[in-house]
């Protein structure tokens, strides 16, 4: 069990704000640290591992206390990046170039047993003598991956892993993620913006907001059950509304992506160019409706 009471002072670009979370997150679980950019995500991953200081407040790990201390004083307690059973993994590799794959594992432990385990698991075990540079970056993030693991951390810290690569590398890797916590069930505590890998990977999703969890749901809670009387939803903008005859068309950009939707008159009275609409489906006729700025956004992840 994580228990994560904490709190520091971060220097937004429109001022100071408080990043503060109070949140028990239980052993073996894969928490997804969603959020818009800015919103401490990354801060609150460095918290976890030491490599940023709180203010004040708690952090515990399966009973073991990484951090206490209150606010104006020095910490009780602050456990150094390397005596907190924490693995972390960011979206630059940040492998030693001049050694190999397997020296870039032995150099965070001497464990060669170990190190043969994780290469094993991450299919990397033909490539342990090849140096960085002559890997691809899947292969990279394997590497980084492993060697994250090859302490046994209590708790994995992932930032945007997977983001610099691409869809099909991109599902292998989720897999493996999934094999490795399948096979250690260690606790996971991942940053990403992308909503399949969320639904994919994740038991668990905290949406930061100005430094403050917004939303704490489980995946199919923040996308799916909003949206129990859609077969899909996605948002876009109204560029054109064109007429023919009785026949009404909207031009809309979802994305990259250009798409007409026949709207009736409704739709047509109600809607302008520029306007943002949410495109679904009932019983599989596409419907168009007005953006309510309450609404979860998802593409602020
Ligand atoms: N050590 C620090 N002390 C004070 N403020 C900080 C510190 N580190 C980062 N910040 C500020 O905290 C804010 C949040 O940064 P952070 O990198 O945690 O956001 P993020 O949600 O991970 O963003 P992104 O998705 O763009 O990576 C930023 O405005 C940043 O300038």
């Amino acid at each position: 069990m994580l228990v994560i009471s904490l709190r520091k002072t971060l220097f937004g670009p429109e001022g100071d704000f408080m990043l503060e979370t109070d949140i028990e997150i239980p052993k073996g679980g894969v928490t997804a640290v969603a959020g818009p950019s800015g919103s401490g995500k990354t801060t609150f991953l460095r918290l976890l591992a030491g490599l940023s200081t709180p203010e004040e407040g708690l952090l515990q790990v399966d009973g073991n206390v990484w951090f206490q201390g209150e606010a104006g004083r020095k910490p009780r307690i602050n456990l150094k990046p390397q005596q907190r059973k924490a693995g972390f993994v960011f979206q630059g590799y940040a492998l030693f170039p001049h050694m190999t794959v397997l020296q870039n594992l032995l150099y965070a432990s001497k464990d060669t047993a170990m190190a043969d385990t994780l290469l094993e698991l991450t299919g990397l075990n033909r490539l342990a003598h090849v140096k960085p540079s002559n890997l691809s970056g899947g292969q990279k993030q394997r590497v980084a991956l492993a060697r994250a693991l090859m302490q046994q951390p209590q708790i994995l810290l992932l930032d945007e892993p997977l983001s610099a690569l691409d869809e099909r590398m991109k599902s292998i890797l989720q897999d493996e993620l999934l094999n490795i916590h399948r096979e250690l069930g260690i606790t996971m505590l991942i940053v990403t913006h992308d909503s399949s890998e969320i639904y994919k990977l994740c038991d668990r999703v905290l949406v930061f907001e100005k430094g403050r969890i917004s939303a704490d749901k489980t995946p199919r809670e923040l996308f799916v059950e909003r949206m129990t009387t859609q077969k899909f939803a996605f948002k876009g903008e109204i560029l054109e509304l064109r007429s023919f005859d009785a026949i009404h068309i909207a031009v809309i950009a979802i994305g990259n992506n250009l798409v007409e939707v026949v709207i009736d008159s409704h739709e047509l009275e109600q809607l302008k160019p520029g306007d943002m609409v949410v495109i679904g489906t009932k019983a599989f006729n596409p419907t168009i409706r007005r953006f309510e700025s309450r609404e979860f956004d998802f593409s602020k992840l």
